[in-house]
This record gives structure tokens, C-alpha cells and sequence, in this order.
């Protein structure tokens, strides 16, 4: 189907035309024949690369050019703004926002827009405070919408669904998946028209590797040229070849351990493999732009010979420095974890499987899932560089090749499972949907949760019975919390309750902040950051001995139980100390184990929960309380002592580094930066002319303004 065939807007064609597409790939044919721009709910369950988020973002325009709005969701932060940028490539014909933070809040600002990218809580939170705007909305786009499996989150994307269609919008679903076994039953649920493809724009070959050769699905094998280790071998023999390798493993180690054994092999190679000049230029601004300088340094090494591991543990700068590069193809081969397969789109003509088992605190070893297999063998293959894609699993013994065969390769992908019905996911949404104003009694939440795919999925000869007691269960409980009352059949919101839903909190961290709060004796920062810290939400520091002058603390001011979970609790309050008391990023990567990647993880959450947690103080009366959690949750945000907070907070170019020389030097207020003089401040370590001039001008304005 020619793109010129289509009835869309001509400015929209062009622009089109201009990103080089002038034909849809047959799946986004086949999803123009079940009606996708024309207003149809259309559930996409079609392989990577395969064009689906090109037909969803055109989808948007179109809507936004015939005067609604379109809300694109997606599961991670960082690829809302990714999001951003591609939506950029429609310029001037819609303005597009990005709404992911500040769940307490109904955005009427958002109304500005024609198309809003959000993150799936954050879309959950704006449904709970009904903003007007919500009835201009006509297309809903749920991107990797086979989250719904997910034990957490699939419940946030259920209940997303279950009051859009509560609220009658006259909004078009459109569903993005990866390839799940049950396709044809999410897409019943949703009411959606199912386009199912395996086609892809590049061909893929998979195979299991094993003793020198890749025995490939469709009877064929090879040898593989390259000497070393099973993932050395495979990444070196496709550089050799002229192609570019993403190699997958279990863990942040082995990312690094792994690169660097590639990188040696590389440059071992009896023949260039790389563009020396560009390698070290790339590895030079990794190194500037690290904040951990041990980090920069292990990956900057690798990095000048054309190889680079990526982990959650790098901040996200130092990740697009190496998506970049790779798809510049300075880099040759990354190095990756598993957990980031689905969020990187980084295509690459041989993806290497290195380990298809993980250890799950939890499970202990486990498989990875079909699904998961699939996803990374999806990468391989680059549109326009690559006439074929392969991917690859490194089986440790002869058996093994056999049974990965079977299980991953010609293995059926898992089926998508509610897991909303089940506590604590049942208690949140049950609050969310009574405080949200989208049930007043039990037969409304019965009916409201009837339209989720846990009920969709249950049992139909029980399943209203079951599902009353059920939620009959979650209500009793969030009136034991005091957030939901009852009446008969009735159920009310408490002013605190309808709080909870609305800072998006799980009722159960919500009531465990109240009565810490209620129970505090004299707060301190120790005891301040304990409290918001319980929240299963954080990853715990498990690294490291318990810091005896942090218990002491969290004691004074707290009657807690020392556990096991205590003492998590209390390193990873350690670490967020030491975090706030000005550590360097380094000290902190060495003593608690947390790279700069990770840390931001705990500034993001921190700035949710420590920020709900001084709402809460603030609803039951604990003023001080509130402030004090204030006061902390900003250091946390800045990595600062409190001293340093009104520079930090008020003027743009001045982070947690440059405010400590400011301060140092006895600029320590906005108005004695006001007096100073450019040449002064850019004098300063730190500071340049461009900077200074900046500075100085900004807190002129806010001196003036106050
Ligand atoms: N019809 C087309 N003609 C040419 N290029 C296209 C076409 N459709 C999409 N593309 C390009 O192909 C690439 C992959 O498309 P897109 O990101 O939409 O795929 P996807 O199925 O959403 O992938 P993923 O599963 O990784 O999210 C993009 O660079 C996109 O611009």
C-alpha cells in the first residue's frame, strides 16, 4: 500500500514522505484495513521493527490534526522523551507534551496539547483526577501493552482500561504488543480488532552455538572463524565480518566482564577492526560526562576499542552516548542485561544469548521467559545495513543445544495473565476507582472491575460471586485505614483517602507512613528517610555493615523492630545519607554498591514518595513533620545539605558540585550572587565566563521579582 494512497492529511503525507516511508510494510497495511485511522480500536501484536509505534504516532496526528487529543503511554520514563523526539518529526503540525511526574496533580496545563506522552502510572493518576480535558480525547495509545502480564503493573494498565471505558470516552484503543500466546483474547477484551504478523523488515536466522558452530533453526550450521569464549567468539567473527553484535547476559558484572574480554579479542585481531580516531573520541566524552569517574573510566577503556557494556547501573546520559555510538557503528559490540531488552532500541546483525537462566533474589535461578528470548532476538538485524539477522544462544553443553532448540526457539510464547484481582493490586485499585469518583458502592466497584481482564479471565460460573468477596475483602480492609468508610452497599472516600488515591500510593505504604508519622517521637533526618524508605518501591543497598550511629538515630525516633528488613532499611538510609551529606558519586558507587544509574532510580522515587509522605503529615495535622519531610525529600532530589538549597533549587546551571564552591566561597544566598561580579564568579572553579554571566542574571531577576 502506497503512503500517498492513504486518506490522510497531505501536510502529514509529506512529512511522511520525508522520513523516507513511502510504502507500509504489510502488517501496517493490514492494520490500515482493520481500521486503525479510522477510529477502530486495533490491538498490534507484530514483531520488532515491524513498524508499529510509526502507526501509532501517525494515528495521534491524525487525530490531533482533526482537533482531539491523542495520550500515548508508555512504561518508562526515559522513553516518554524518547517518545518526545520522535514525535518531533511531525514539527509544526501538532504540539506534543510529556507528562510523567507530579502524580498530585490534574495537569490542566496538559490541555495545551494535542498529543500527551505519558508514563502508564501517570496516566492512571490523571483518569483518577478527571481533568476535563479528558473528553477531547480520541485515541488512547498503550505502547508494549503485553505489560499487562506484569505482577504490578499490568493491574495499572487494567485499570486504565476499566475507567476509560467506565467513562464512556468515545477514545480509540490502540495496543502495541510483542507476540504473546494469547493475542486473540487480550484483543476480545479490549473490544480491539487483532492484527497478528511475523513479518519483519529484515529476515532472522536463530540458532544455538555450541563448540565453534551455530546450529541454526532451519537444519543449517556454521562455523564460527573467531577464537575465545562462546560470546567473544560470536561477537568478534560478525565485527570481522563488517556487522555490529548485541550480546545479552545476566548481570551487571558480566556486562563489564564480558566487554572487556571482547575488547582485548578486538583489538587482538590480526586486522583493524575499528575507526581508532572516533573510538577514542567517543570514550573522551563518556569520561567527561560520567559522574562516577571509576565507571567512566572501566567503560571509556572499552569504549576506544569499539565495544561498550550498558546496565541500569549508567546514568542515562552515558547510555545514549553508547546507543549513539553503536548506531553510528563506532561502537561494534555492547554488552547488555537482559532487564533492558525491551526499553533499548538498538538493532544489531548478531544478538548473542549469553545466558538464558538469572538468579531472582526471590526464586533463586530461573529461566527467562519466551517472551524475553524473543524480544532480544528481535534485535538482530539492522533495516539498510544487514540483509539477514541473527540471533544466537550459547548453550554450555551439547545436551543443551536440543532443549533450547525447543524451548526457545520453537517454543510457544507465554499467555498474558491478570494479576489484578490479587492483593495487594485489588486494595489499590479499589481505592483508586472509589477515590477517582468511579464507584460509590460495592455493585459499582463489581462493575467496574468487570471490565478488567482478570475478570475477563476468571471462571465464568463464579466469577461475580467470587469477585464481590473479593472486593468486599479489599474494602474492609481500607476501612480499617481509615480510607474508605462504608454504609450499607455504600462506599465513601475519606478526605485521606481520596488524598492516597490521588499521590497514587498503595494503601498499605500509605498507612504505614501515617502511623510512623503519628508514632514519631522527635523527627531527624535518619528517622525521616526510614520512614519513606518502607516503601517496597526501593531497591534495598544490601552491601556493607550496618551503620550503628543510623540505627541509633531511626531508634530515637522510632519504635521499630531491628529485622532483617530493618537492617536493609537502614543501609539503604545509610547510603541516602551519605547521598545528602555531599558524598562523591564515587565514594557512594564503592561503599554501597550504587552506580550513578541506580541512584537516580532512588532520586526519582524519592521525589514521589518523600513528597506524598509530607502531604500526609500535612493532612493529619503534624505540621513540623511535614515541613521537615519537605526539607528532606528537596536534599535527596539536589544531593545537598540543606544550606545549599536555595542555590541549588532556584538557579538553573547550578547543581549539587558547583553550589559547594559557590557556598565555599561565601556566595551563599541567591542576593550574594546578585552583588557579585561576572568576573568574580567565573573565576570560580567550575564556572566560565558563559555560566557566571547566567547566573548572575537569573538571581539579579529574582531579586527583583521578590
Ligand atoms: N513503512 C515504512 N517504511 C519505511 N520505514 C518505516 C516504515 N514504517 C516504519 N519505518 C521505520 O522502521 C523503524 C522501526 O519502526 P517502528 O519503531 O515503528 O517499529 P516497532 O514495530 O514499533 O518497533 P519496536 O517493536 O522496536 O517498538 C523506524 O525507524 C521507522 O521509522
Amino acid at each position: 500500500m502506497e503512503i500517498s494512497e492513504l486518506s490522510l492529511d497531505e501536510r502529514l503525507i509529506s512529512v511522511l514522505k520525508e522520513r523516507g516511508v513511502r510504502r507500509l510494510f504489510p502488517p501496517q497495511a493490514e492494520a490500515v484495513r482493520a481500521g486503525i485511522f479510522e477510529g477502530r480500536h486495533v490491538l498490534l501484536c507484530t514483531a520488532t521493527a515491524s513498524g508499529k509505534s510509526l502507526l501509532a504516532e501517525v494515528a495521534s496526528v491524525k487525530t490531533a490534526l482533526e482537533g482531539g487529543m491523542a495520550l500515548y503511554a508508555v512504561p518508562l520514563k526515559a522513553l516518554a522523551y524518547e517518545k518526545l523526539v520522535h514525535f518531533s518529526h511531525y514539527g509544526n503540525l501538532v504540539k506534543v507534551g510529556v507528562s510523567t511526574g507530579d502524580f498530585d496533580s490534574d495537569d490542566r496545563r496538559l490541555y495545551e496539547y494535542d498529543v500527551v506522552v505519558v508514563t502508564y502510572e501517570k496516566l492512571d493518576s490523571l483518569l483518577r483526577h478527571r481533568p476535563g480535558w479528558l473528553s477531547s480525547v480520541k485515541t488512547v495509545v498503550i505502547d508494549e501493552i503485553h505489560y499487562l502480564g506484569d505482577p504490578k503493573r499490568g493491574a495499572v494498565l487494567e485499570s486504565i482500561i476499566a475507567k476509560i471505558k467506565h467513562l464512556g470516552l468515545r477514545a480509540q484503543f490502540i495496543g502495541l504488543s510483542a507476540t504473546v500466546g494469547n493475542a486473540t483474547e487480550v484483543a476480545d477484551w479490549l473490544g480491539a480488532r487483532l492484527v497478528v504478523s511475523s513479518w519483519r523488515p529484515v529476515p532472522l536466522r536463530e540458532g544455538v552455538y555450541y563448540g565453534g558452530r551455530i546450529y541454526f533453526s532451519d537444519g543449517s550450521h556454521r562455523a564460527v572463524s573467531a577464537s575465545g569464549d562462546a560470546e567473544v567468539a560470536l561477537a568478534v567473527d560478525v565485527v570481522a565480518e563488517g556487522g555490529q553484535a548485541l550480546v545479552f547476559t545476566n548481570s551487571r558484572s558480566s556486562t563489564a566482564r564480558l566487554a572487556k574480554a571482547i575488547a582485548r579479542a578486538i583489538a587482538a585481531y590480526p586486522t583493524k577492526l575499528i575507526n581508532v580516531a572516533e573510538t577514542e573520541a567517543l570514550a573522551e566524552e563518556i569520561l567527561r560526562v560520567s559522574s562516577s569517574k571509576i565507571i567512566g573510566r572501566e567503560l571509556a577503556e572499552v569504549v576506544a576499542r569499539g565495544v561498550a557494556f550498558h546496565n541500569a547501573g549508567l546514568e542515562l546520559e552515558v547510555r545514549r552516548l553508547v546507543e549513539d555510538g553503536f548506531r553510528r557503528g563506532v561502537i561494534k559490540v555492547v554488552v547488555s542485561t537482559t532487564t533492558l531488552a525491551a526499553g533499548v532500541n538498538l538493532p544489531a546483525r548478531r544478538v548473542v544469548i549469553a545466558d538464558y537462566e538469572r538468579f531472582d533474589p526471590v526464586v533463586g535461578r530461573e529461566e527467562i521467559p519466551v517472551l524475553e528470548y524473543k524480544q532480544m532476538a528481535g534485535r538482530a538485524g539492522r533495516p539498510g545495513l544487514d540483509a539477514v539477522g541473527e540471533a544466537v544462544i550459547v548453550a554450555r553443553s551439547k545436551n543443551e543445544v536440543g532443549y533450547l532448540m525447543e524451548r526457545y526457539i520453537k517454543g510457544q510464547v507465554e499467555n498474558i495473565k491478570s494479576h489484578i484481582l490479587l492483593e495487594p493490586n485489588l486494595r489499590t485499585h479499589v481505592l483508586g476507582a472509589v477515590g477517582g469518583g468511579y464507584a460509590g458502592s460495592i455493585d459499582e466497584l463489581v462493575e467496574f472491575f468487570s471490565n478488567t481482564l482478570g475478570y475477563f479471565q476468571s471462571k465464568i460460573a463464579v466469577k461475580s460471586a467470587v469477585l464481590r468477596s473479593k472486593i468486599a475483602a479489599a474494602v474492609e480492609k481500607l476501612a480499617e485505614w481509615g480510607f474508605l468508610e462504608r454504609d450499607g452497599d455504600y462506599v465513601y472516600a475519606t478526605e485521606l483517602g481520596r488524598q492516597v488515591a490521588r499521590l497514587y500510593l498503595d494503601p498499605e505504604t500509605a498507612a504505614r507512613y501515617i502511623d510512623f508519622i503519628k508514632s514519631l517521637k522527635e523527627g531527624n533526618t535518619a528517622a525521616y528517610l526510614y520512614i519513606v524508605l518502607t516503601a517496597p518501591d526501593f531497591p534495598r543497598v544490601r552491601r556493607g555493615r550496618v551503620d550503628k550511629r543510623v540505627v541509633e538515630e531511626v531508634l530515637k525516633a522510632l519504635d521499630v523492630e531491628e529485622d532483617e528488613e530493618f537492617e536493609d532499611v537502614v543501609k539503604t538510609v545509610a547510603m541516602l545519607m551519605a547521598w545528602i551529606e555531599e558524598a562523591d558519586e564515587d565514594v557512594i558507587f564503592e561503599k554501597f554498591e550504587v552506580a550513578p544509574g541506580d541512584l537516580r532510580v532512588y532520586i526519582d522515587l524519592f521525589d514521589w514518595l518523600g513528597n506524598a509522605a509530607a502531604k500526609l503529615a500535612g493532612i493529619i495535622g503534624e505540621e513540623e513533620h511535614r515541613r521537615r519531610l519537605e526539607v528532606v525529600t528537596a536534599r535527596v532530589i539536589y544531593g545537598v545539605r540543606e544550606e545549599l538549597l536555595e542555590l541549588v533549587t532556584t538557579l538553573r546551571g547550578v547543581g549539587r558540585v558547583r553550589a559547594r564552591t559557590l557556598y565555599n566561597f561565601g556566595y551563599r544566598t541567591v542576593r550574594d550572587i546578585a552583588r557579585a561580579s561576572i568576573r568574580e564568579i567565573a573565576s570560580l572553579p567550575g564556572f566560565g565566563e558563559k555560566l557566571a554571566k547566567s547566573i548572575i542574571e537569573q538571581a539579579r531577576q529574582l531579586v527583583e521579582t521578590s
